[in-house]
């Protein structure tokens, strides 16, 4: 369980604390460390981007703050603003929704769960079913839904479940072009909204620059931190207008200075491996 801190220490303290963090797991060759003595803060309100190679333990770190892993040593600690709600929401790439639940079902679900009162599950569920523009299809259910529908209930019940911090996975990546940019303009209007503290993974450079505040480029395995960068754009952002400055270019051939060595260092050890 992570360490969840009163709202007193808050003012002093990041959002979340990443300390020494090293998580190995037993394997038939012996212990495979996955990741390696990363230390972190994220301040309250970032939207903290993760990019890396493939491996390098970017799900293994977004687990251990959901709680669905624990460190082999180092420690996880998320500062609780307000005790009761839910430590964390999570948003995976592909499928995870309940397909036996309606849209509206799915969304409301964590607030259900949490036994909060109708009147309030009706008008969170609501706003942000309206948000995601899926209120015309609240009775359907998963099966009839495309792939970018699905990604935008998951979003709609990880923000409605109205969590300490939020934790997507890819949660674009299976999507097409098109979709995938309808979907980041999406999120930034809804977070823009309470700004949470939101931890991304993305494959993608270009996502990366045009949602975070902050992008943390992880190298090949064992996974440490290589750089932590700032982006500077101002918010709120308008992904189109974003991508047409100079310096966003700028920006996104930089992180790539940072990722291209532990790309290549990553297929060097895939390649070793086979
Ligand atoms: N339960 C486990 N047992 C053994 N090894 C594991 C386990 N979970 C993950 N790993 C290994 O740890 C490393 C990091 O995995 P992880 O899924 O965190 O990487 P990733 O950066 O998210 O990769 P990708 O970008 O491909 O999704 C990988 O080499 C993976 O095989």
């Amino acid at each position: 369980m992570n360490q969840i801190k009163a709202h007193k220490d808050i003012l002093a303290t990041p959002k979340i604390r990443i300390a020494n963090l090293t998580k190995q797991f037993p394997t038939a060759d012996g212990l495979f460390t996955a990741i390696d003595n990363i230390s972190i803060d994220i301040a309250a309100g970032t939207f903290f981007v993760i990019v890396g190679p493939s491996g390098c333990g970017k799900t293994t770190l977004l687990r251990i703050l959901g709680d669905l892993e624990t460190p082999s040593s180092g420690s996880v600690e998320v500062y609780a603003e307000h005790p009761g709600k839910p430590g964390n929401s999570m948003v995976f790439q592909g499928d995870s929704i309940f397909p036996w639940m309606t849209v509206w079902e799915n969304a409301a679900y964590g607030l259900k769960l949490r036994g909060v009162p109708d009147a309030q599950v009706r008008e969170t569920v609501g706003h942000y079913l309206d948000k995601t523009g899926l209120t015309k299809f609240a009775k359907r259910y998963p099966y009839q839904l495309s792939g970018g529908m699905k990604q935008r209930v998951s979003i709609a019940r990880a923000f409605a479940n109205d969590p300490e911090i939020l934790l997507m996975d890819e949660p674009f990546s299976a999507l097409d072009e098109q979709n995938k940019t309808l979907l980041q303009e999406e999120i930034l209007r809804i977070w823009e909204e309470d700004k949470k503290t939101v931890v991304f993974i993305t494959h993608s450079v270009d996502e990366a620059v045009t949602l975070g505040d902050q992008i943390m480029v992880m190298s090949a395995h064992p996974g440490k931190v290589k750089a932590v960068i700032d982006v500077p754009f101002e918010r709120p952002r308008e992904v189109f207008e974003l991508r047409s400055l100079p310096a966003y270019g700028e920006m996104v051939f930089q992180i790539w200075g940072y990722l291209r060595d532990e790309v290549q260092q990553a297929k060097a050890q895939e390649e070793a491996r086979t």
